[in-house]
């Protein structure tokens, strides 16, 4: 499996006890399939995804990336896993102001220092998988919602992730804009074999995922 969490728990503090955020999760996900989580608001979610992106280590179970059992990694290991095999996209495209459209997926390479030149092109081509070969040169001011949201995925493609960690990537567009995003994640996510984990509300969605997981009070149903 590609991305594998096995009898995951993961606890935060709360006051004076602890609150159970992921109690025993079990997900995985093979390459080239999408799996949709839906879940209502604080069943754990984000946790999962934090969790899965390595970004906080549950305080039990497994989490293998690409392979990888990330609790045998030390920490640099673990940031250079997620850098180069992990692709995050996040409801709000936070792309910088200052950059262009290529400039901002470019900067994921310059991040693991890959060459400038061969990220140039890849950068330029990761655009054009992605439907904006014409926007490559243009400032987010002058990209819609929906352009922005697609340079946030080509920019989380940048170095060819195994595992795609997708946390509603349309809420912030129209049904239409929203539709297209979504048509483009499911094919990228065949296409290139990632695994990919797509947190969402839209039940349009639902029908394009291989498998639909409800998140409830921390534990993950229907693997
Ligand atoms: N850093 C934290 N410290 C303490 N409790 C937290 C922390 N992060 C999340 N929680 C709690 O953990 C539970 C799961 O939260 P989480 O954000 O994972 O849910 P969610 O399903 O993503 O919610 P939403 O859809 O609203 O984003 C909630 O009860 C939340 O209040």
């Amino acid at each position: 499996m590609t991305l594998l969490l096995d009898d995951v728990t993961l606890t935060y503090e709360d006051g004076g006890g602890r609150l159970t955020a992921l109690d025993r999760v079990r997900l995985d996900v093979p390459a080239g399939t999408v799996a949709a989580v839906v879940g209502p608001s604080g069943s754990g979610k984000s946790s999962l995804l934090a969790v899965a992106a390595t970004l906080i280590a549950p305080d039990r179970g497994r989490v293998v990336v690409d392979g990888a059992d990330t609790a045998a990694l030390d920490r640099g290991a673990r940031s250079r896993l997620r850098r180069e095999r992990v692709g995050i996209v996040f409801q709000q495209p936070n792309l910088l102001p200052s950059l262009t459209a290529a400039e901002q997926v470019q900067v994921m390479a310059h991040l693991s220092g890959r060459p400038a030149a061969a990220a140039r092109d890849r950068a330029r081509e990761l655009l054009a998988a992605v439907g904006l070969a014409g926007e490559a040169d243009r400032r987010p001011h002058r990209l819609s919602g929906g352009q922005r949201q697609r340079v946030n995925i080509a920019r989380a493609l940048m170095n060819d992730p195994a595992v795609l960690l997708v946390d509603e990537p349309t809420s912030a567009l129209d049904h239409e804009r929203g539709a297209a995003v979504l048509d483009l994640l499911v094919g990228l996510t065949r296409e290139r074999g990632t695994a990919t984990v797509l947190v969402t509300h839209d039940r349009e969605h639902l029908a394009r995922a291989d498998r639909v997981l409800t998140m409830r009070d921390g534990r993950l149903t229907g693997a």
